[in-house]
């Protein structure tokens, strides 16, 4: 593994594998490149060569990086430059992810759509969504749980679906979660989306969203046998998406986003592919969040205490008060807890890819390196968040290392975005929403969703492990006495739980009465 002959100007490549071999280890014609055989390959080069290695996708280098340092430098000092996205000519690019500010080049149209997002992002009035998506949930989870045996339940689908709904809301406006009751066929429009969101995603060749697969014909042969199929729920979600927009037009409400993208005469295509784009990258990251947030919880029966007494303590629910989010110096422990969470379990463990606009040539470790212009460039989110050069006992849960004095005390819930107005390399210690220009513009939003869903949670019920419940496989040293939720993962685009979280939810006193 050594691909010292690869240089520009005399200057080598980062190391890693030599070019024009396959880089990942799957076979052509029965697997889909996945995220879990990236990993694996990337754990052994970071291991070998350091926090900077080179991958081939054909004959384009992909340069991965987890030194938080060298993110800082690329994505931030020199976030122009880093801010561009590789051109794609895949199915998925031409489907509905075609049109959207992710896909979008660096330039006009990404920045009018971006500011229109975050725009309505931050004018969005989320308490009223908010409040009757944790209400249905909090309905839902108590009828669960009444009806099971001890109260044991598995609430991933119930908690994906509230989240769903939460952000269908943002989207579409306040009425669509309304038509999430059942229709003609006994389904409901928002479920059929989100059936159709998992369909659409079951479809795709991950490696391909990171921009990974090399050549077409490669594409071709992963996409061929597939394609129909996902042409036909491109369909269906493209007609699902037009009927929301089409009530959208009755329903007369505050401003969602889908007016904003009206106002921007979009085509069709434009806006079922921005719709997509919407509730695709805050749904599933949030919700996926949200799930390893209670499973944590559940394990860790001594921070839930702790929790359930900040929350309630002196009389006061934290949600929006005290979160250094929005600038101010006391963080509460809730959201400590959700940092914490986003640290070790990020949703997504690599950012989306980027590229240069020109050749660039960094120093890692005392060796000189080249990134050469239209290289893939991507991050390692989970390998920066446990990095045992950052963190003490990097695997080990401990929200009190977000509070005052804490080693993770600087960093902010969301990374600044912009140019050298960003974070200091210190607040980078971990990137879950990426960093720079094309950092996650629904941050914000996410953050404050995540901590209103967790703290009602915590306030209703109380989340308890279910004894002798799995056979626990994440080999972490601390959870080895509480092997009642497994921990371990299963790497996609979006890291997920293997094992979904199961537990014994009991409704609180103060609640009963
Ligand atoms: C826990 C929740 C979330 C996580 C972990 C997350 C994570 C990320 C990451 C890692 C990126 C890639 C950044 C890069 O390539 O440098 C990203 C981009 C993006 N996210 Fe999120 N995200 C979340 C929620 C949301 C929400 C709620 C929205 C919108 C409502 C959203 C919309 C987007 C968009 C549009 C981009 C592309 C930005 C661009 O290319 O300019 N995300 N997100």
């Amino acid at each position: 593994l050594n691909n010292n002959k690869q240089c520009r100007y005399g200057i080598p490549l980062p190391p890693g594998c030599p070019r024009r071999r396959l880089p990942l280890h799957w076979s052509l014609f029965n697997l889909s490149p996945t995220v879990a055989s990236l990993s694996m390959v990337l754990r052994r080069l970071h291991h070998a060569h350091g926090p900077v290695v080179t991958l081939w996708a054909g004959s384009k280098p992909a340069i991965f990086i987890a030194s938080h340092e060298t993110a800082h430098c690329t994505l931030v000092r020199m976030g122009a430059t880093f801010a561009h996205r590789p051109s794609s000519s895949s199915l998925l690019s031409s489907g509905v992810n075609g049109y959207g500010v992710n896909s979008a080049t660096y330039g006009n149209r990404w920045a009018v759509l971006r500011r229109n997002l975050c725009s309505h992002l931050a004018a969005a009035d989320i308490g009223g969504p908010l409040r009757r998506s944790v209400d249905r949930l909090l309905q839902s989870l108590d009828r669960a749980a009444r009806e099971a045996a001890d109260g044991v339940v598995v609430p991933s689908d119930t908690l994906r679906h509230a989240v769903f709904c939460f952000f269908a809301a943002l989207c579409f406006g306040d009425q669509a979660i309304a038509t999430d009751a059942d229709d003609d066929d006994g389904g409901g429009l928002l479920k059929r989306l989100r059936g159709l969101h998992a369909e659409i995603l079951s479809l795709v060749v991950q490696l391909d969203a990171l921009h990974l697969v090399p050549s077409m014909a490669l594409q071709v042969a992963h996409y061929l046998p597939r394609s129909w199929k996902l042409l036909d729920a491109q369909r269906r979600h493209h007609a699902t998406v037009m009927a929301l927009v089409r009530a959208r037009r009755l329903w007369q409400q505050k401003m969602c986003y889908v007016d904003t993208l009206l106002t921007l005469r979009l085509g069709e295509h434009e806006l079922v592919s921005l719709c997509w784009e919407f509730m695709n990258a805050a749904a599933k990251t949030t919700s996926t969040a949200l799930e390893w947030i209670m499973a944590r919880l559940v394990l860790h029966q001594d921070i839930q205490h702790k929790l359930w007494n900040d929350i309630t303590g002196d009389g006061r629910r934290s949600t929006t008060t005290t979160t250094t989010c929005g600038g101010e110096s006391r963080r509460s422990f809730a959201e400590a807890v959700v940092l914490e969470a986003l640290r070790r379990h990020p949703p997504a463990n690599y950012l989306l890819a980027h590229t240069t606009d020109r050749d660039v040539s960094s120093v890692v470790q005392g060796s000189a390196f080249v990134i050469p212009k239209g290289s893939i460039v991507n991050y390692g989110v989970a390998e920066i968040g446990r990095d045992a050069k950052l963190w003490a006992d990097p695997d080990v849960f401990r929200p009190e290392r977000f509070l005052e004095g804490g080693e993770g005390f600087s960093i902010r819930g969301i990374p600044g975005v912009g140019g050298g107005g960003g974070p200091v390399p210190e607040m980078m210690k971990m990137i879950p929403f990426g960093a720079g220009r094309r950092a996650c513009p629904g941050a914000a939003v996410s953050m404050k969703v995540l901590l209103s869903f967790m703290e009602n949670l915590v306030v209703h019920f109380e989340w308890k492990p279910v004894v002798g419940g799995c056979a626990c496989a994440c080999g972490e040293e601390e959870e080895e006495e509480a092997p009642a939720v497994d921990m371990s993962e299963k790497p996609g685009l979006v890291t997920e739980m293997r094992t979904p979280l199961r537990t014994r939810l009991v409704v609180r006193q103060h609640v009963r009465r």
